[in-house]
C-alpha cells in the first residue's frame, strides 16, 4: 500500500518517492514488458518525472532506472496516474495488468482510497499523447523535456480529431501500444536507451521514400536533454489492417498440410528425403510433391521473399544519412563477430547444460548430440571469420521472423524495426549482411511446424512429452518447401544487387553461419524467457549442424 501526502503526484518526486521506490522492484516483476525478471534487483530509482496534463487529469511519464547487483542497470518508461473511488474499483475489475498499488492520499479533510495505475490506461490522458504529436508539443520534467513531433506524413495519416478513445492493443508484446479508431498506432518503449529507437530511425526513412511495406510513421515522442542524445519514447504510425500475422497465416497452412501428408495418397510414403542445399533447391523447378502439399502457401512465401529482397534495396538505398551507407565487412568486422558468436554460443550451451534435466527424454538426447557437434558449430564461425572477398553490410530489420509481418489477405507489411530485444541499442543499430534477415526468416519456417507439431497453436506444452517423432520428417518438409519459395523468390530479386554477395561460395558460407547464430540465439531466447519452447530451436540447430557436416563430406 503506498501513502501520499496531499496529493498523489507526490509520489514521483523528492522525499515522497521513496514509498514508490521501495515497491517498484515488486511491481516491475509482475509487467509482461520488463525484462529483468530473472535477475536480482539492487535497486530502483525514478530519475525524471513529466508532467503531462488534460486539464482534469493529470499523469506523470516516469523513467525508472533498475540497477542490478551485477553491476548494470537499465531505463523504464512507466507512464502513471491514480483513480479514486468508484473509478478504481471499475479499473481494477477491468484492466487488473494496468494496476500498480493500492494507494491512500492524506490531507488536513481526511483520506481517499483508490489506485495507481499504468496511465496508458486512461483514455483522456493517452488521447492528450495522441493529440500532443499532431500539435508538436513539449512537456518539460525536472532534468529533461518530453517533445512531440508529427512527420511529414502526419497530415495524410491522422484525423487531428480523433473520433474515438485510444485502447490499449491485447497483442502479446514487449512493449505497450495503444490504437486509435484504427487509424494510427502508438507505441511506447518500455526499456529505453540513449539513441535513436531503429523502429523510428529506419521507420521515418522508409516513410520518406515511401517504402509501401512498412506503415507509414506519422510522428514521435522523444525525451531530450542537454547532454546525451535522445531517448525515444513513443512511435506514431499508420494502424495496419490485417488478417492476422504470417506466424498464424503459416500455423494455419501447416494444419491444411499435415491434413494432406495425412491423405491417401501419402499416408504410406515417407517425404522424399533431404540432403539438397536449400541454396541449391531454390535454383531449380519445384519439386511437384512439394508444389502440390504446400498448396497456396507456396505463392505466400515467394511474395514474402520477393518484399524482404525490396525491403533490404530500399535500406541499401537510403543516401542523405550515413548510418544507412552500405558498407564493405572488413577483416576487423569478422574477427569481432567471430568473438562475439563464439562467446554467445558457449553461454548459450552453458545455461542449455544447466537446464538440459528439465527436457524431455528426446530432448536430452538432442542436447548431448549438440554438445558433440561443437567442432562443426567452430567450424562454421571460422569459416565466416575466413571469408576473403568482401561482403556488403546494410541496415537490416533484425529481428526477421514470421511474427513480425502482418498480412494483410494478398500482400505483406513489415513491422518492428526495433531489432532482437535483449541487445544494446548501439549493436541493434549496426549494419549486416542482409543474409541476417533471410536466415531469421528461414528459422521461421522451420520454426512454424515443429511449433505447430508440439502443440503451441493449442497451447499444449511440449517439455513433458518432446517432440511426436512419426511427423517430424513431414515437418522438415514443409519448412524446406517453405524456405526453398521464400529464398527463389528473395534471390530472384537480390542476387542481382550491389548488396549481393558476387561469390557462391560467400553466400553459402553467410546463410550457414547466420542460419546457426540465430538458432542460438533462438535457444538462449527461449531458455530465458519460454522454456517449454526450447526443443524447438534445440532440434533446428542439431540438424544445421548435422546438415553441414553431412553436405562437407
Ligand atoms: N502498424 C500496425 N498496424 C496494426 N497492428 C500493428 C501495427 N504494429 C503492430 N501491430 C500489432 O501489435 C503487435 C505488437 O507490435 P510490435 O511492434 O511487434 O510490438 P513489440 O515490439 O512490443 O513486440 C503486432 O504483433 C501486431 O499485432
Ligand atoms: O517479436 P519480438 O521482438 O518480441 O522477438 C522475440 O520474441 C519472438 C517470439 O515471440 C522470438 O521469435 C521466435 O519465436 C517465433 C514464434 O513465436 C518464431 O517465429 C521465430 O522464428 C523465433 O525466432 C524472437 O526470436 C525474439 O527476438
Amino acid at each position: 500500500m503506498l501513502t501520499a501526502m496531499h496529493q498523489w503526484e507526490s509520489l514521483c518526486e523528492g522525499a515522497g518517492a521513496e514509498a514508490l521506490t521501495a515497491l517498484l522492484p515488486d511491481i516491475l516483476k509482475t509487467k509482461r514488458w520488463f525484462g529483468g525478471k530473472a535477475r536480482r534487483i539492487k535497486a530502483v530509482s525514478i530519475v525524471e518525472s513529466v508532467a503531462v496534463s488534460t486539464g482534469t487529469a493529470t499523469m506523470r511519464l516516469l523513467l525508472v532506472r533498475v540497477e542490478y547487483s551485477d553491476g548494470t542497470s537499465e531505463t523504464y518508461q512507466m507512464p502513471v496516474t491514480a483513480a479514486f473511488g468508484s473509478e478504481a474499483i471499475r479499473l481494477q475489475e477491468t484492466a487488473p495488468q494496468a494496476v500498480l498499488a493500492p494507494l491512500t492520499v492524506r490531507s488536513d479533510s481526511g483520506e481517499e482510497q483508490g489506485i495507481l495505475y499504468d496511465a496508458l490506461w486512461n483514455p483522456a490522458l493517452s488521447r492528450r499523447l495522441f493529440e500532443a504529436i499532431g500539435q508538436g508539443e513539449q512537456f518539460h520534467g525536472t532534468a529533461g523535456t518530453a517533445a512531440a513531433t508529427p512527420t511529414k506524413a502526419f497530415r495524410e495519416l491522422v484525423d487531428v480529431a480523433y473520433p474515438q478513445d485510444p485502447t490499449v492493443l491485447k497483442a502479446e508484446q514487449s512493449n505497450t501500444s495503444l490504437s486509435c479508431g484504427g487509424q494510427v498506432i502508438l507505441k511506447f518503449y518500455r526499456r529505453l536507451e540513449e539513441g535513436m529507437n531503429p523502429d523510428l530511425e529506419i521507420g521515418r526513412h522508409l516513410t520518406a521514400v515511401r517504402f509501401p511495406c512498412v506503415p507509414p510513421i506519422a510522428g514521435a515522442i522523444e525525451y531530450r536533454r542537454t547532454s546525451g542524445d535522445p531517448m525515444t519514447l513513443a512511435l506514431l504510425q499508420q494502424f495496419i489492417r490485417n488478417d492476422g500475422d504470417a506466424w498464424q497465416q503459416s500455423l494455419h497452412a501447416v494444419d491444411q498440410f499435415m491434413v494432406r501428408t495425412a491423405g491417401d495418397l501419402y499416408r504410406e510414403a515417407a517425404p522424399p528425403g533431404r540432403g539438397r542445399p536449400l541454396l541449391d533447391l531454390a535454383r531449380e523447378e519445384y519439386l511437384p510433391v512439394a508444389r502440390e502439399l504446400l498448396g497456396g502457401y507456396v505463392q505466400s512465401a515467394e511474395c514474402l521473399g520477393r518484399r524482404t529482397a525490396e525491403l533490404h534495396l530500399a535500406l541499401s538505398q537510403i543516401e542523405d544519412d550515413p548510418a544507412f551507407t552500405p558498407e564493405g565487412l572488413t577483416s576487423a568486422y569478422r574477427h569481432e563477430r567471430y568473438v562475439t558468436m563464439a562467446a554467445s554460443a558457449e553461454q548459450t550451451m552453458a545455461l542449455l547444460k544447466e537446464r538440459v534435466a528439465q527436457l524431455s527424454p528426446k530432448g536430452q538426447t538432442e542436447a548431448r548430440r549438440l554438445f558433440d557437434l561443437k567442432p562443426a558449430l567452430d567450424r562454421t564461425f571460422r569459416a565466416f571469420r575466413d571469408l576473403e572477398r568482401p561482403v556488403s553490410l546494410i541496415r537490416c530489420h533484425g529481428d526477421y521472423h514470421l511474427g513480425q509481418v502482418l498480412s494483410t489477405g494478398s500482400d505483406f507489411v513489415i513491422i518492428d524495426f526495433e531489432g532482437e530485444p535483449a541487445r544494446s541499442l548501439a549493436s541493434r543499430r549496426r549494419k549486416h549482411p542482409p543474409m541476417l534477415d533471410v536466415a531469421g526468416m528461414v528459422r521461421s519456417f522451420h520454426y512454424a511446424p515443429f511449433a505447430f507439431l508440439a502443440g503451441k497453436r493449442t497451447g499444449l506444452a511440449v517439455a513433458a512429452q518432446g517432440i511426436p517423432g512419426e511427423s517430424v520428417l513431414w515437418a522438415q518438409f514443409w519448412s524446406d518447401w517453405a524456405s526453398v519459395a521464400f529464398l527463389k523468390a528473395y534471390l530472384g530479386i537480390a542476387s542481382a544487387t550491389k548488396f549481393w554477395p558476387k561469390e557462391e561460395r560467400d553466400v553459402r558460407v553467410l546463410f550457414d553461419v547466420c542460419l546457426v547464430e540465430k538458432a542460438i540465439y533462438e535457444l538462449g531466447y527461449e531458455l530465458n524467457n519460454r522454456p517449454d519452447w526450447v526443443e524447438i530451436p534445440l532440434h533446428g540447430l542439431v540438424d544445421l549442424l548435422e546438415m553441414a557436416g553431412s553436405e562437407r563430406a
